[in-house]
């Protein structure tokens, strides 16, 4: 048995994979079989009873990676991994917190704020403190609270500080964990915190897991942050094996805290002398490990990895430029069609992007072209209205207390309880420290107060009908009775798609699994909250796979799509003012690189629409940093001579726009024709005197101008 689990793999990964059980840091590039050395460790060591699946706790940064872990496992050994301690940070964190929740000062059913709700609880915080929220923007706040819970800080414990307005955000932090214990709900960072003063605070608990969990095993170590390896330190304890793999090039997280030093403290903290390192590469063709290798070297600071595959070097890497984003998307659209014309699947095909916002257009020509497609991450399911909805009358179903779900739900459907009305509940519940339901229920008859009352009655109708049924049941419930159901059926636009939505939560209900059955349904908000993404598309169904990169660390598909890759978009405009930022966007392009098996393709385009505007980016830099001869260029829009890459290769990048050294003129220019007036540059052809540009003109449309005829003609605006 043991045999066939180590049979496949180098010397390297079988000494890492049979590492005594004391810790070890294996430090390795993309697709070297770090994840796969991991699972293979846990297989080996209980298929050779050195641990027990209840002794054994690893995590890894996404649901994704978790639940692939599993399959793994499963596929190895004869093993319940449902009930191994396999997740996220945010999963265990919250697995550890509802098994103690007492000691740890949280009500049995605390529920999970996204940070969409945790902004909306911060908002209502400062309406409530009458701060303003220009000179304090919840998003602002927000950050302060999140980037000091994800450094361990409490508002008590963060030093003197340094003016009257952080003073103030400290005050506001204080207040808003108030609100949340008060409320009985935990925001994701909370979950981490929470679970570490849990442990820390509590040594016989904590020596009780460590008891237990003999090997802590840690996939993606290089984005962990201070927090989460301190966690992981309480919970391995010093005795304990903590095995951690991880890869400096892809730490993609640093905006969020996370340390490439903490690879530097575990070697010291655990004395362990070297890194295991592995070296071959078993995922990408040749081809595109070169681009990874070539792209990466424009970093500095790095620990120095090699990367090399016995696989044939492959094919180019095909970059396409469209003329705007919508041609962007088709070519992908069409590509993918192609693909599977040829006999690949949807689902071992991704389309990668920088930020969420790219994927509404790809959205639209997928659906028009009728392709199969999932997201993950970004578009949630949880996070629709009609889903937030019904889920907001289930949390009121077995917690009326809950303030985030009342106020969200009062009046919808609308039952004419307006804003004033609901102030004046929030003025009760702040003045008398009560529960908004509580304050609901002492609300009296008057007009208003009347309607309050109906809403109170409703809400304990659910309650007393909901006792006894099913999680399904429940939530089928809840839809009908509260008049969500009348409300969509009534709403000729979106209604339809809604109420699709609302079944579709329904039968992923059906689908649930409880660890605890009499817990089902606050174990089922809680996957709510924390798997948002998961239930959109049928998971059996083959379909194109599309998400951010950073959603897609550690995964692998046989074609992958960079779109998007213009400057300000990736690398994203918010990195261009200092070299780290760079950098970081530079690791990103490296994870997104080395997803790919077979099949690599770069695309961009020349005109975007963002945030409500047109703009006219130029291609990414990282394109111009893989090696020419890796890239076979499809498109035929830009035919410049000039080389474009010796206009911006050494210069910082002040904006989107550099020149292109077209007689003078650069794509993305703004100009005025004597005749055609205002328009914008968007291509251009030809070199030296012979040059052509093609220009966008706000009143007359796309023309071409050849430079010969119509230079004096210009002039730029
Ligand atoms: N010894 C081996 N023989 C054959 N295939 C292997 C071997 N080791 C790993 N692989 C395969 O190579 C691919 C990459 O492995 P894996 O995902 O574990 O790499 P990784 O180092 O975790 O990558 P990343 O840094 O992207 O997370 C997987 O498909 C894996 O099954
Ligand atoms: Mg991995």
């Amino acid at each position: 048995m043991n045999d066939k689990l180590l049979a496949g793999l180098n010397p390297e990964q079988l000494s890492a994979v049979t590492w005594p059980a004391k810790s070890a840091l294996v430090l390795a590039g993309a697709g070297s079989g770090k994840t796969r050395v991991l699972t293979t460790r846990i297989a080996w060591l209980l298929s050779t009873g050195q641990a027990s699946p209840a002794g054994v706790l690893a995590v890894t940064f996404t649901n994704k990676a978790a639940r692939e872990m599993q399959t793994r496992l499963a596929a190895m050994i004869p093993v319940n991994v449902k009930a191994m301690w396999i997740g996220t940070f945010h999963g265990l964190c919250n697995r550890l917190l509802r098994i103690h929740y007492r000691d740890a000062g949280l009500p049995q059913t605390f529920q999970i704020l996204d940070s969409g709700e945790q902004q909306s609880a911060i908002k209502r915080l400062l309406k409530a403190l009458d701060v303003s929220d220009e000179k304090f923007p919840p998003k602002a706040v927000q950050q302060f609270i999140n980037g000091n819970k994800e450094a361990g800080v409490r508002a008590h414990a963060i030093p003197a500080p340094m003016n009257p307005y952080e003073a103030k955000l400290i005050e506001l932090y204080a207040a808003y964990d108030a609100q949340c214990n008060r409320e009985g709900v935990a925001d994701f960072a909370e979950l981490l915190l929470r679970s570490y003063e849990l442990l820390s605070r509590n040594e016989a608990l904590a020596a009780h897991y460590r008891e237990r969990f003999r090997h802590v095993l840690v996939d993606e170590f290089q984005d962990t942050n201070r927090l989460q390896y301190a966690w992981l330190k309480l919970l391995a304890g010093t005795d304990n094996a903590l095995f951690a793999v991880g890869d400096d090039d892809q730490s993609i997280y640093a905006f969020r805290g996370a340390e490439v030093g903490n690879m530097h403290a575990l070697l010291r903290d655990y004395g362990i002398s070297a890194p295991i390192r592995l070296e071959q590469n078993y995922r990408s063709a040749g081809t595109i490990l070169d681009a990874a290798n070539a792209l990466i070297e424009h970093n500095d600071g790095r620990l120095g990895k090699q990367l090399w595959t016995d696989a044939g070097s492959g094919d180019p890497i095909r970059v396409f430029e469209g003329f705007s984003d919508g041609e962007e998307a088709q070519f992908i659209v069409d590509e993918v069609k192609s693909l599977v014309r040829d006999g690949w699947n949807l689902s071992d095909m991704a389309v990668l992007y920088r930020s969420n916002a790219q994927s509404r257009i790809l959205e639209h020509v997928l659906v028009q072209a009728g392709v199969a497609y999932r997201i993950y991450g970004g578009l949630r399911f949880f996070e629709r209205q009609e889903i937030k909805h019904a889920l907001a009358y289930l949390r009121l179903a077995i917690n009326p207390d809950d303030d985030n779900a009342l106020l969200r739900v009062i009046n919808v459907p609308s039952r004419g309880i307006g804003a004033r009305t609901v102030e004046n509940l929030q003025t009760a519940s702040r003045e008398r420290g009560i529960s908004l339901w509580q304050a609901a229920c002492g609300a009296g008859t008057g007009r208003t107060g009347g309607k309050v009352a109906e809403f109170v009655l409703l809400v304990e109708k659910l309650r007393a009908r909901c006792e006894h049924l099913s999680l399904a049941e429940k939530i089928s419930l809840v839809v009908d009775d509260s008049g969500l159901r009348a409300m969509y059926e009534a709403d000729r636009k979106e209604g339809e798609e809604r109420l699709a939505n609302l079944d579709e939560l329904v039968n992923a209900a059906l689908g649930f699994m409880p660890h605890e059955p009499e817990l089902a349904v606050v174990e089922f908000l809680t996957q709510a909250s924390l798997e948002a993404g998961d239930h959109q598309a049928d998971a059996s169904e083959d379909a194109l796979q599309l998400m951010t990169v950073h959603a897609s660390k550690g995964l692998e598909f046989d074609a992958v799509f960079i779109g998007g890759l213009e400057e300000g978009l990736f690398p994203h405009e918010n990195s261009f003012s200092d070299s780290k930022g760079l950098q970081e966007e530079r690791r990103l392009m490296y994870v997104a690189i080395t997803r790919a098996r077979k099949r690599l393709y770069f695309s961009s385009a020349q005109s975007r629409m963002l945030h409500g505007q047109s703009r006219y980016p130029i291609r990414s830099r990282f394109v111009d940093e893989v090696p020419a001869e890796l890239l076979q260029h499809l498109s035929a829009t830009v035919k410049t001579a000039a080389p474009r890459r010796a206009a911006w290769q050494d210069e910082p990048a002040p904006a989107f726009v550099r020149n292109n050294s077209l007689a003078g003129w650069r794509i993305g220019q703004a100009l005025s024709h004597s005749k055609f007036g205002s328009g914008v540059v968007i291509s251009a052809e030809g070199a030296g005197d012979d040059v052509r540009l093609q220009i966008n003109f706000a009143e007359h449309g796309i023309k071409w101008l050849d430079l010969r005829y119509a230079a004096d003609k210009l002039t730029p605006a």
